[in-house]
């Protein structure tokens, strides 16, 4: 393990608003202008490398992850070492001074650091974190809870800090549409490989992101989705996918030693969660793999699903913790190895 390295592990923060006038509501968020944007980014301490857009949002790749921007939330995912609890404040100001829209959820999860001495304030502890959650958030935001979800291994907890106010439940129940969060370290060395950049290929970010996407097979996760995809150099791949009203999101910090690379989407009981689930894990064939589940209700039947869609291909699962949210619905939190590593 290096001393010091490039953070992977991102922090991820989906804010829900609500607002009386409807016109202001059918764009609501999306009319935010990019200056706004930007100042909201620089609190966080990332830039925009590059946006693509459909009828229902907008997705940002950011030099630390990604942005996405609805009509009525928004959902920002950072790693490095951004203080990502820093948009709060702006974000809330700008919703209500520029589009009459009040904030009524909020939803903090990370996994567990590599580097957690690394991390400025408000990161540098969960407690800390959750303090500064406490703080920032409006007093209407009245069901509040903040976990630690532990595993067998010490070094991967998944924390969870989710706020709601008592009548804008942010879930669709009829539908149970969840939002699944996977995180991988010790990648494959042969796999990671093909996200660094041959030196000096007189290349730009976006095309040489776009064949990285192609090459690795990320394409063939969702051949739906209109992908935006960027190669940092001389290493690091980021890339969203936007389907409908449905992201995707993938990021990869190759590195040896501190190898890592998540996985983000969202799904309903319809989507094909074998083939998607199979094909990240063949893209990046991780040596220990995080699957966070959040979702709407108390049924625990997707921890199954995931199980069963992983197992065949000889990964265990070590753990599985769920816990329940008030006014939020539930998460799971399992921890795989392939069957051949103990943990
Ligand atoms: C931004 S990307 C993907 C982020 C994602 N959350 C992750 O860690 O997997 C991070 C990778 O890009 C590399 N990188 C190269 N230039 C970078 C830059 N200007 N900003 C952030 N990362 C950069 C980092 O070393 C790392 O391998």
């Amino acid at each position: 393990m290096a001393v010091s390295g490039f953070e992977g592990f991102e922090k991820r923060l989906e804010l829900h608003f609500f607002g009386d006038d409807p016109a202001f509501l059918q764009m609501g968020l999306r009319k935010l202008d990019f200056e706004s944007l930007q100042q909201v980014l620089q609190a966080v301490q990332c830039t925009a490398v590059s946006a693509v857009g459909n009828s229902y949002f907008d997705a940002y790749v950011l030099s630390e992850s990604s942005l996405f921007v609805y009509p009525t939330k928004i959902i920002i995912k950072t790693c490095g070492t951004t203080q990502l609890l820093k948009s709060i404040r702006p974000l809330i100001y700008y919703a209500h001074h520029h589009l009459g829209l009040t904030l009524c959820s909020c939803r903090y999860t990370r996994g567990s650091f590599i580097f957690p001495k690394a991390q400025p304030f408000p990161h540098t502890s969960f407690k800390d974190e959750a303090t500064y959650l406490e703080e920032t958030i409006p007093t209407n935001l009245c069901y509040r809870k903040a976990s630690i979800m532990p595993s067998k291994s010490s070094s991967h907890s998944w924390h969870v800090f989710i706020a709601n106010d008592e009548s804008h439940i942010p879930y669709d129940y009829d539908n149970e549409i969840y939002t699944m969060e996977i995180c991988m370290t010790e990648l494959d060395p042969i796999l990671a490989r093909k996200f660094f950049r041959p030196p000096g290929d007189g290349k730009t970010g976006d095309s040489a992101g776009k064949e990285m996407t192609v090459l690795t097979g990320v394409n063939e996760i969702n051949p739906e989705a209109l992908i935006c995809d960027f190669a940092f150099d001389p290493c690091g791949y980021s890339m969203n996918g936007i389907d409908g009203d449905w992201y995707s999101t993938i990021h990869v910090t190759p590195e040896d030693g501190y190898s890592y690379a998540s996985f983000e989407c969202v799904g309903s009981k319809n989507t094909d969660l074998v083939h998607m689930l199979r094909k990240v894990v063949q893209i990046f064939r991780p040596g220990t793999m995080s699957v966070s589940t959040t979702f709407s209700g108390y049924s625990n039947e997707i921890w199954a699903r995931v199980a069963s869609a992983v197992e065949p291909m000889g990964w265990k699962c070590r753990s599985c913790t769920m816990d329940q949210f008030p006014e939020a619905g539930s998460v799971v939190f399992q921890t795989f190895t392939p069957r051949r590593k103990s943990t």
